[in-house]
């Protein structure tokens, strides 16, 4: 094998976050930041090591420990073509709870459920790409190295754990030849690495959308209905847009828990403002669509501009807004630009759009100067560019 690094994007909601949850559309996009993957090959080491940069923790397996643990599954569920993924995660479970009581660095932090869950889902996704391989019996032979570091907060709205799945679910395909650098973007190979992700996200969220691993997978911007799958939009270019981190911490489960119990004591309201997300993603297709060729682009920015405003009232309307999230809203209104939460909300990022050439634009740079004098962090990209890439080292 190859030494490789996998780029996966992190993702923003344009419109459509938590309504997703109850089967009404989404519209989601990709940003210019990204997790990292370096993957290795230790040719002379029987080892699997992981470094985990940003939560500044390490685990390492022996290459035999690790095929033991394979064949016993083998034994245990001897079937022709895999598809055992609960037990196969109840028996990673099992073996990693043994394992890391005696790894796990740092084991008294509160940082330790977070880690954990991340060490979960690399000895799952790499025992499922292995166990699946369309390689007869393939098996590890050799030690190897992943260095993991990310351009994204996590835990802020980015979708920094979808991301993290695709780089892994990615790095395992390529690795136990499910695909190869020529053909890793075709669709069913895109879908397979989407569905690991998810699997990741599952044991990371307890019961996401699947909205975020499948733009982090796909890449540009695409309508994602939970349980219906998604298309992708065809839009003309990525959308300028600047990225305010509130730096208020949050957790998207709590969150969308909170909802849930809104939703259960208001279910004729609470359905009204899905009805109405729905009617404004209807809306907001064609004009993302369109938008940047060049015709009545002021108008239709103008227009995006109102849709952002409305759906991030409708979301304050169900309880997700928070004061640092209202003071940024202000700093950028009163800038005249318009902005709105972006996912779970209660803290992490609000996203700004931004008109072309913003940076030649001095109120552009005085926005950016408030808002980091008001302490939050700020952070120019675009919206709807490239997803997963992979490549040679
Ligand atoms: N680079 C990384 N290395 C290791 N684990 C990571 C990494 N990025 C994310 N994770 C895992 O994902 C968890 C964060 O997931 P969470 O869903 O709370 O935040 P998010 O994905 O950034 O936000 P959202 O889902 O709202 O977009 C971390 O606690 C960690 O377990
Ligand atoms: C809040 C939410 O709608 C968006 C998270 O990025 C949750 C989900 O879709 O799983």
């Amino acid at each position: 094998m190859f030494n490789f690094q996998v780029r996966a994007p992190g993702k923003i909601i344009l419109h459509g976050e938590h309504a997703v949850v109850y089967h009404k559309p989404a519209l989601a996009a990709v940003v210019g930041l990204a997790t990292t993957l370096q993957f290795s090959m230790d040719e002379n080491k029987a080892l699997i090591s992981v470094h985990l940069e940003a939560l500044n923790n390490n685990f390492s397996v022996e290459v035999k420990t690790f095929n033991e643990f394979l064949s016993k599954f083998r034994a245990k569920y001897p079937t022709e073509r895999f598809n055992n993924t609960v037990q196969l995660l109840e028996e990673v479970r099992v073996e990693l709870a043994k394992q890391q009581e005696e790894q796990l660095e740092n084991n008294n932090t509160p940082k330790k459920q977070q880690i954990q869950k991340s060490f979960i889902s690399i000895y799952y996704l790499l025992a499922g790409a292995v166990l699946s391989s369309p390689v007869e019996r393939f098996k590890i032979t050799n030690g190897f190295t992943l260095r993991i570091d990310t351009e994204l907060n996590i835990g802020s709205g980015l979708g920094s754990s979808a991301s993290y799945g695709v780089a892994l679910a990615a790095a395992f395909l390529l690795y136990a030849q499910h695909f190869d650098l020529s053909n890793y973007r075709d669709p069913q190979n895109l879908a397979m690495i989407s569905n690991w992700a998810f699997e990741s996200e599952r044991i990371i969220h307890g019961s996401p959308s699947g909205v975020d691993n499948t733009i982090c997978s796909y890449g540009g911007m695409l309508r994602f209905v939970k349980g219906q799958g998604f298309q992708t939009l065809n839009i003309v270019r990525p959308l300028n847009i600047l990225l305010v981190d509130s730096k208020v911490k949050r957790s998207t489960a709590d969150i969308v828990a909170k909802v849930r119990h809104l939703s259960e004591s208001f279910p004729e309201l609470i359905n009204a403002i899905w009805d109405a997300i729905e009617a404004l993603v209807t809306e907001a297709i064609p004009l993302y669509e369109i938008f940047g060729n060049s015709k009545d682009d002021g108008e239709k920015f103008e227009k995006l501009e109102r849709l952002f405003q409305i759906n991030n009232d409708l979301l304050k309307a169900i309880g997700v807004s928070h004061p640092k999230l209202e003071q940024i809203f202000s700093i950028a209104y009163k800038r005249g630009f318009f902005s709105k939460i972006t996912g779970a909300g209660a803290g992490g990022y609000v996203i700004v759009l931004l008109p072309d050439n913003y940076a030649k634009n001095e109120v552009f740079w005085k926005l950016k100067e408030e808002l980091e004098a008001a302490g939050f962090g700020v952070h120019s990209t675009t919206a709807g560019g490239d997803g997963l890439f992979i490549e040679k080292l």
